[in-house]
């Protein structure tokens, strides 16, 4: 029942709309004494003759009046209480996501996207359930179990009652012990379904590996073997499952043969009459549903108990990035000066960076080489406080960038990152994402600069083409340059481009990075690529390996040191010649 006080902030804040929706359930309660009592009435009638035309019309009347009335206050709870449940959902809901936004790369990498999304969805629904169900099955079996004993006792008589009741407490347990039986076996179900469901998925997004590894037929075995096991685990719930009707019917069963018995007896010795008899089956019948909510609500209890638990978990966990007290919310510019003493990602005992230093003043260009895992997007993550933990301090327009506000640094940082990207939108709002009212003439020039105008008007739609997972399919190059555009929109005090010029060719390269030159000779840009060319033109270019910085200087400067970056440089002019000569 503790769930219910974890959920007070709620109810309270709903308790108008509750106590309306509890008030109509008793309402409700009440008038459905009233048809099993006339009945019995009229019974009496019949069987003492004194049945008239305007006693039966009189009769059928509160009955008519009895079933409009029971109409407007079912219509009035149900819209109060399961209108309740559903904003109590979406009130955790938004909770939940906020909470996701504000997260960092710690929480994103402990939970996986799909636990993500079945406690948005599975303990959203099992909360729901506790404030709709739970509250419903409440009220509803305290008030029709009560209102019914007390007139099968006052209306009927008290020892009947006692005899026929005596079996229903079975009903509960039966319904708790099934229930609870058949919340474990779905549950085992449901794991199997997913289980299945990501299995496909996979294998659909790998088909084209799966059949060049000639794999295709251990695939619709493992698919075969995966079916088979989710008809199983569903063939075990519907076991349970059909176990509730004969239940409730035997028990039932055993409360009208005790009624008849002990009920027929009272009728000979004229205690009771016929229509009492008649009224009393009626009250018996009213009676499973209370009896059969009391173990479904544990149940409810039960499943909205962890699911809260789940959630509230989630909830206290905290992001390691925090804005400081009286962070500053001018927007970032001037002067970068980077310092990594030592970082280690978290949980992680190597240490990934140290000992990296440079300066970057403002309007120049910064090159970052080296070799694959290096860690030069590690640097970037750090300039963009993915990661607050490190020894050292970055230093921005004089001030520590982690005594800014996450906006006044992010929203002034164009980033374009590796793996980029794109929303299932049209090209014209992939490109004005941060400013969707930004007219089609900017979104022009941003594409222009970035070199994609002239592949975007070769596509069907032209900008109103659609991309993402539904839309056209783009090559790598491509996106690439339409997440460039994207951030060149933005005007960004900073544009960082890491490795994101990687899939286009050494000539379109070279005209985006003019392009950018010319336009952003006031901003700083900070260019990491595997690619010499992408930064040979930048005021200085550090060399990273394992971590640290190994060279820097110059492009002539690099040369002329005769290390790591002029291997490469000549080894990748020799490679752009060969496939010159290959054209
Ligand atoms: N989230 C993470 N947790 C732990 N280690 C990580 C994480 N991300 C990267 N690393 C490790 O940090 C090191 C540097 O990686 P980083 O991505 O910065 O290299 P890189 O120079 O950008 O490489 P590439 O050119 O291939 O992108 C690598 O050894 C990598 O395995």
């Amino acid at each position: 029942m503790d769930i219910f006080k974890r959920l007070s902030w709620f109810f309270l804040k709903e308790k108008k709309s509750y106590m309306l929706g509890i008030f109509s359930l008793v309402v409700v309660a009440l008038l459905q004494l009233i048809p099993p009592r006339i009945i019995g009435i009229v019974v009496d009638e019949i069987e003492t003759d004194s049945i008239t035309s305007k006693s039966l019309t009189f009769w059928l009347s509160i009955l008519l009046v009895s079933a409009l009335l029971q109409y407007i206050f079912r219509y009035i709870w149900r819209m109060r209480i399961w209108g309740n449940a559903a904003k109590l959902e979406q009130t955790v809901r938004k909770q939940l996501y906020n909470h996701f936004t504000n997260m960092d790369n710690q929480f994103f990498q402990k939970y996986r996207a799909g636990d993500l999304m079945a406690h948005a969805t599975n303990d959203l629904r099992g909360l729901r359930m506790v404030a709709g169900g739970g509250i419903l099955t409440m009220a509803d079996a305290i008030s029709v179990g009560l209102t019914t004993l007390l007139a099968m006792m006052f209306v009927v008589d008290w020892r009947l009652t006692l005899i026929a009741v005596f079996p229903l407490p079975l009903l509960a347990i039966t319904s708790r012990v099934l229930g609870r039986k058949l919340h474990m076996r779905f549950r085992d179900a449901q794991a199997s379904f997913s289980q299945l469901n990501d299995k496909v998925q996979e294998s659909i997004q790998g088909i084209k590996v799966l059949k060049t590894f000639g794999q295709e037929k251990e695939d619709v075995e493992e698919f075969k073997e995966q079916t088979a096991n989710v008809v199983a685990k569903n063939r075990l719930v519907y076991k349970i499952d059909s176990l509730f009707d004969p239940a409730i019917t035997l028990i039932m069963g055993v409360s009208y043969f005790l009624t008849i018995l002990v009920g027929g007896l009272l009728i000979t010795e004229n205690e009771i009459s016929i229509g009492d008899f008649v009224t009393f089956i009626n009250y018996i019948g009213m009676l499973v549903w209370p009896m059969f909510a009391i173990g479904r609500l544990f149940n409810i209890i039960e499943r909205g108990s962890a699911s809260y638990d789940r959630i509230e978990n989630l909830l206290r966990e905290e992001s390691s990035i925090v804005e400081r007290k009286g962070s500053i919310e001018t927007p970032v510019n001037g002067d970068l000066e980077f310092f990594i003493k030592k970082f280690s990602y978290p949980e992680d005992e190597v240490t990934t960076l140290h000992d990296v230093r440079f300066s970057l003043k403002a309007g120049h260009t910064l090159g970052i080489v080296g070799k694959t895992g290096a860690g030069k997007t590690t640097i970037l993550k750090l300039l963009l406080r993915e990661y607050d933990h490190y020894k050292g301090d970055v230093q921005y327009g004089g001030h520590d960038i982690r005594d800014y506000t996450l906006d006044a640094l992010l929203k002034h940082i164009g980033y374009v990152p590796q793996d980029n990207y794109l929303f299932s939108t049209t090209i014209r709002d992939n490109i004005r994402f941060a400013d969707p009212s930004l007219p089609q003439e900017e979104v022009e020039a941003a594409a222009r600069l970035a070199d994609i105008h002239d592949d975007i008007l070769n596509l069907p739609n032209g900008y109103d083409t659609q991309v993402g997972e539904r839309g056209v399919s783009l090559s790598g190059g491509q996106k690439q340059r339409i997440s460039i555009a994207r951030s060149i929109i933005t005007n960004p005090e900073l544009m960082i481009l890491d490795d994101s010029l990687s899939a286009v060719d050494a000539k379109t390269e070279e005209s985006i990075l003019s392009g950018l030159k010319e336009k952003r000779q006031k901003q700083t840009t900070i260019i990491a690529a595997h690619r010499i060319s992408s930064v040979m033109h930048a005021e200085e270019i550090i060399v990273v390996e394992d971590g640290t910085i190994v060279e820097r200087g110059t492009h002539e400067q690099l040369l002329k040191l005769g290390g790591w970056y002029k291997d490469m440089y000549r080894q990748q002019q020799l490679e752009q010649k060969l496939e010159g000569e290959d054209e």
